[in-house]
């Protein structure tokens, strides 16, 4: 049987935006993947956890925007092992829920440009293949050629921005999932104007 070709894509995701989707959804055509998974950190090494919202609510926002894409799935694994979120665990118990599978894990080259500062580093290419994603305003860095890289569609959109604009009482809706944007508002989230 062939082997199963499985994305991980790893983030905060607070929120979930359409840059993330746009980037899942281009590296599964172009790899030709049978799924992603979109993995929400628990806590991320590099970000202060208390600053982002309860992983209740960025959990239930990632399940709302990939309902309606047979491609696209969430995986608990980071929220179930708590703690700090090392992608060297996520791709540990990933790979013995999926013996079959190959992983493919994806990254934003924002992301990727600290990727020697991650625990245990030297090992993560072996757990893996790494694909880094383009970014607007983000350089690809990487010239060992260690990562596939996919051009994703040019969509300049952070969660910091979304953050920022909820805070300003400015628009989100086409930058997020329309479930997405309902959530933001039923939950009364980031109307403080946090930007960080
Ligand atoms: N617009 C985008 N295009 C391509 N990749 C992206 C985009 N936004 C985020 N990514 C990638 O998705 C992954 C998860 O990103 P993350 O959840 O930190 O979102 P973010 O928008 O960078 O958040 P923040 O603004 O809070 O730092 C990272 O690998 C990141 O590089
Ligand atoms: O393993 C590490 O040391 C490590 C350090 C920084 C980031 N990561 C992972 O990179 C992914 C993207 O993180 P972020 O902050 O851009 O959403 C997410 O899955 C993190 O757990 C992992």
């Amino acid at each position: 049987m062939p082997d199963l070709r499985v994305g991980v894509l790893g983030g905060t995701f607070d929120p979930i935006h359409h840059g993330h989707l746009a980037a899942a959804s281009e590296v599964r055509a172009a790899l030709d993947l049978d799924r992603v998974l979109l993995v929400p950190t628990a806590a991320q090494p590099f970000k202060d956890a208390h600053g982002h919202a309860p992983v209740e609510h960025r959990l239930a926002m990632c399940r709302r925007a990939v309902a309606e894409d047979p491609y696209l799935e969430v995986s608990t694994v980071d929220i179930d092992r708590g703690g700090t979120t090392y992608t060297v665990d996520t791709l540990a118990d990933l790979q013995s829920q999926q013996p079959e599978a190959r992983l493919f894990f994806i990254a934003g080259a924002d992301a990727l440009a600290r990727l020697s500062e991650w625990r245990d580093a030297d090992r993560l290419l072996e757990l893996a293949t790494f694909v880094a994603v383009t970014r607007p305003g983000h350089v690809m860095t990487d010239s060992s050629g260690a990562f596939a890289v996919v051009e994703a569609p040019a969509l300049d959109v952070s969660s910091t921005d979304v953050r920022r604009r909820v805070g300003e009482g400015r628009p989100i809706r086409y930058l997020v999932p329309h479930a997405v944007a309902d959530y933001i508002e039923e939950h009364d989230l980031y109307s403080g104007g946090r930007d960080d």
